[in-house]
């Protein structure tokens, strides 16, 4: 089965899918892969006008970083090269000149949560749940989704998040910002196209200058060089045998 799709409608709106529902829509290298090729094809296209990312399935958006996959990695500079690769895929989402939408079709737990506040709006299935677990593994955000996190909810609501690991309900998320808008599952594609469609029936010019905006923002305030540090300090906490040790359960299904 192919891991993920991506495909252009009549009306410029790009979609990618994470089509690994078996495994939750956890990222691999593969998907990487695709994501980054995705996303430049998204900004060199003058036809395309927004990118939608989603998972396949309604039980997960996406899982995170997929543990078997990156088990292997032991050391902190081993662990660096995935983080930052992946870390670099995100920032190229956030300054990605069109707009960008998480379409929540299920959970977010982990890296899932970090692509989803990566994009300009999340729209969520009523069912979903999301999750900054990463401090249950012993690590933190590990994709620079940390710091896209603290630009983006206010300052304590951020840092609850982040720092409790704790679930959310979509009712919760959307109290904090996370969310900007919620319907069911079954009508979420729909209501997603309703959603964008005043966006970008404007012209792509407009919709550039508004992203421009915040980018010009995230670069005065080195923005890319603090997702680096995030990376950096992740990759020495999953060195640690805390966070060996909670993988190793989790793949156990000890937790
Ligand atoms: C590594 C980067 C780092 C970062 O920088 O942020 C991270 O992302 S850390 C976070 C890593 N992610 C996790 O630890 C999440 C683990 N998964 C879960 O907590 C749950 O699966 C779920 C997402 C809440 C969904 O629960 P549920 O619907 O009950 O499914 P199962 O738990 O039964 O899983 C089904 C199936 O999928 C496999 N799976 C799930 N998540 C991952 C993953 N992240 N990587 C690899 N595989 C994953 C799970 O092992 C099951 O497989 P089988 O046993 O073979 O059926």
């Amino acid at each position: 089965m192919v891991k993920t799709k991506f495909f252009v409608d009549n009306n410029g709106i790009s979609t990618f899918v994470i089509n690994r529902p078996e495994k939750r829509n956890a990222v691999d290298y593969e998907v990487m892969t695709s994501l980054e090729k995705a996303i430049s094809e998204v900004k060199a296209n003058p036809h395309i006008k927004a990118l939608v990312i989603t998972g396949a399935g309604s039980q997960a958006f996406c899982s995170g970083g997929d543990i078997s996959a990156f088990h292997a990695l032991e050391t902190a500079a081993e662990a660096e090269s995935m983080l930052k690769r992946m870390g670099r895929i995100l920032y190229e989402l956030l300054i990605l000149p069109k707009p960008t939408v998480a379409l929540l079709n299920g959970t977010a737990v982990g890296g899932g949560c970090e692509i989803a506040i990566a994009c300009d709006f999340r729209i969520s299935a009523a069912h979903s749940e999301f999750g900054f677990i990463q401090g249950d593994l012993g690590i933190t955000t590990g994709w620079g989704g940390g710091t896209i996190l603290f630009e983006k909810l206010r300052y304590s609501d951020a840092m609850e998040m982040l720092t409790s690991s704790q679930i959310y309900s979509v009712e919760r998320a959307k109290q904090v910002g996370f969310l900007s808008y919620v319907t069911s599952y079954q009508e979420l594609a729909m209501r997603c196209e309703e959603w964008l469609l005043p966006i970008i029936t404007k012209p792509s010019a407009v919709l550039t200058a508004y992203k421009q905006m915040p980018i010009a923002k995230w670069s005065q305030v080195g923005l890319w060089e603090r997702m680096e540090a995030e990376i950096d300090h992740c990759s020495l906490l999953w060195e640690s045998e805390e966070h060996k040790q909670a993988v190793n359960n989790r793949l156990q299904k000890k937790a």
